[in-house]
C-alpha cells in the first residue's frame, strides 16, 4: 500500500544550489514528486543521486541512518542531512514503522546488532533469525533480514538490494515484496541496478537518468536493453569490447 504519497521540494530554503546535496541535476527542477505506488524504484547511472534521495527520505522517516528501523541508533558520521530539510512528505495514511536498508553499510548494522546483544542478550537476533547476521554469509543474512524483519506494516526503503543477491534469491526477493505490497503492508522505494528487481509489474521506474527525475517503462530502461542485448549475444559485445 502506498503510505508516502508525494514528496515536495522547497527550493526556496537553499542559498548553494552548487552545493551537496543540493546540486544532483535530476533533483533540482523538481518541485514534487508522486510516490503513490505501492513498488517505486529508482534507477539510473553511478553517482547520478539515488542513494542521496533515498538517505534522505529515511532519515526523515526517523530511521536510523546506516540502516535499521525507528528504534535503531546507528548514524551515519557523514552527518550530511540537508536534503531531508527541505523535504515535505505527504502521507496517507502515516505510518512510522518499516526499514531502511544500506546494502554498502549492512556490515555496521550487523556490528551494532552484536553490540546491542551484549548488552541486551540475545533477544535482539529475534527479530533476525534468532541468530547473529555476522555468522551467515553476507546473501543468507539479507535473505534472513527479509524473512524477519519485513513484516510489520510500513514503509521500505532499500538501497541496492541486490548486492549479496544471487539471480534465483532475487526472484525469491520479488516473491517478498509481493506478498508484502499486494496484501496493503507495505511501500517499498528501491535503489537497484538489478533488471530482475526492475521487472516488478505495477511499480514505478523513477529515472535519475534524465534531465529531470521522471518515470521509465521497463523496456525503455538501460539496465533491461543493455542486459537484453548483451545476452543475446555475449560474444559480440565482448568482441567490440575488449579488442
Ligand atoms: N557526502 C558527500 N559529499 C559530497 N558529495 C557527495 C557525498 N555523497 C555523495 N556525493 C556525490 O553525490 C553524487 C550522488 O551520489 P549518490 O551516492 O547519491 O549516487 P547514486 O546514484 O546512489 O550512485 P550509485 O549507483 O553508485 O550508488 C555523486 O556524484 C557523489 O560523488
Amino acid at each position: 500500500m502506498a503510505f508516502l504519497k508525494e514528496v515536495r521540494f522547497n527550493w526556496d530554503q537553499v542559498q548553494n544550489k552548487k552545493e551537496y546535496p543540493f546540486n544532483i541535476p535530476a533533483l533540482q527542477e523538481i518541485q514534487s514528486l508522486n510516490l503513490d505506488y505501492n513498488v517505486v524504484f529508482f534507477v539510473g547511472e553511478n553517482g547520478t543521486g539515488k542513494s542521496t534521495l533515498l538517505e534522505a527520505l529515511a532519515h526523515k522517516c526517523g530511521f536510523a541512518t546506516m540502516g535499521g528501523g525507528r528504534n535503531n541508533i546507528l548514524e551515519d558520521r557523514r552527518g550530511n542531512f540537508s536534503l531531508e530539510e527541505i523535504l515535505t512528505l505527504s502521507w496517507f495514511p502515516k505510518v512510522d514503522k518499516g526499514f531502511f536498508l544500506r546494502a554498502e553499510s549492512f556490515f555496521n548494522f550487523a556490528n551494532y546488532l552484536d553490540d546491542m546483544a551484549e548488552e541486551f542478550g540475545g533477544i535482539i537476533y529475534a527479530s533476525y533469525g534468532g541468530k547473529p547476521l555476522q555468522q551467515q554469509s553476507h546473501g543468507e543474512s539479507f535473505i534472513t533480514l527479509f524473512q524477519n524483519r519485513f513484516k510489520q506494516k510500513g514503509i521500505y526503503l532499500l538501497d541496492e538490494p541486490e548486492a549479496a543477491l544471487s539471480p534465483q534469491r532475487q526472484l525469491a526477493f520479488l516473491r517478498t515484496i509481493w506478498e508484502l505490497e499486494h496484501t496493503g503492508k507495505a511501500q517499498f522505494i528501491i535503489a537497484t541496478h538489478s533488471p530482475i528487481l526492475l521487472s516488478y509489474p505495477n511499480s514505478c521506474i523513477l529515472s535519475f537518468d534524465e534531465k529531470a527525475l521522471m518515470p521509465k517503462e521497463y523496456q525503455d530502461t538501460e539496465h533491461f536493453q543493455l542486459t537484453r542485448d548483451f545476452l543475446n549475444n555475449p560474444k559480440a559485445f565482448l568482441d567490440k569490447l575488449l579488442r
